[in-house]
């Protein structure tokens, strides 16, 4: 058996780093919640939680090198250790609500790491890191991935307004700084957004610029009403 979940829907909100996922996913366990859906919220990394999530927040201030030295596929193992240290957290968030909303989940693993490699060994890196998390580790799969997609010029101004985070003293983490990386990274998610059915993507700029948050919290909470398979009430 590699899904030991009980009923709970699992949504994970995705997007380059910047995209708005910790708002939104944020905001939309509080309409949620506010309509009356049981709702638990978790964030990946678990930075200070887990020894992994400790050696991710390594990992993004440089500790182990430059990211082109790193092996991506060795560095794909900090994270889904990290999620394999949560997994119990995780399994009893999903028996004891009707919605878990994760902000990043494996799908992030999936686009960041593949995003590093030659266009012919994605596949394979994917199908490792699919392995690794849902059978070996037999994590719950997500219902839904909800992709923020995001042009890096936005993100990159998005993330000069975030809080100071608690793994780094830098504005910008390892991979932040990477413009061109952040780019390979879009590109990915979209590709996996292009190739899957549980997926829906959700324009965060169009023609008249940056969508408000409430435009995008709508979409966001209609699709994941959709997955859960009733109406829930909006409360304004
Ligand atoms: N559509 C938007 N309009 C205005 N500000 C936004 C929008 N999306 C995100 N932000 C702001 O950008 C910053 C980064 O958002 P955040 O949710 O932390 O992104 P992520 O979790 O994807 O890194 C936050 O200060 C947030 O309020
Ligand atoms: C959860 C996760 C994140 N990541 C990457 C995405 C981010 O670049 C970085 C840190 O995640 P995070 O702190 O969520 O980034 P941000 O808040 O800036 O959006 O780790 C992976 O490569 N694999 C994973 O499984």
């Amino acid at each position: 058996m590699t899904d030991e979940r009980d009923t709970a829907v699992i949504v994970a909100v995705e997007g380059i780093d910047g995209s708005g996922k910790g708002t939104q996913a944020k905001r939309l366990a509080e309409a949620m919640t506010a309509g009356g859906v049981n709702v638990e919220l978790m964030s990946f990394p678990r930075y200070g939680e887990t020894f992994f999530g400790r050696r991710v927040g390594d990992f993004l201030n440089g500790r182990f090198g430059e990211l082109s030295e790193l092996d991506p596929f060795l560095v794909s193992l900090l994270y889904s250790g990290d999620r394999y240290e949560s997994r119990e957290v995780i399994l009893e968030k999903c028996r004891s609500a009707e919605l878990v909303i994760f902000d990043r989940y494996v799908p992030s693993n999936i686009a960041h790491q593949t995003a590093k490699v030659a266009l012919e060994n994605r596949q394979e890196l994917r199908e490792w890191i699919e392995h690794i998390e849902y059978e070996i580790f037999r994590l719950p799969r997500p219902d839904r991935v909800i992709l923020l997609d995001t042009p890096v010029d936005v993100s990159q101004e998005l993330i000069d307004r975030k809080e100071k985070r608690t793994y780094t003293d830098q504005a910008k983490d390892l991979q932040e700084s990477n413009v061109a990386y952040m780019q390979k990274v879009r590109d990915a998610y979209k590709s996996l957004a292009d190739q899957n059915d549980c997926w829906s993507l959700i324009n965060v700029v169009d023609d008249g610029g940056l969508r408000s948050l409430g435009a995008i919290a709508a979409d966001v909470f209609s699709i994941a009403q959709s997955v859960l398979g009733r109406p829930v009430q909006q409360v304004t």
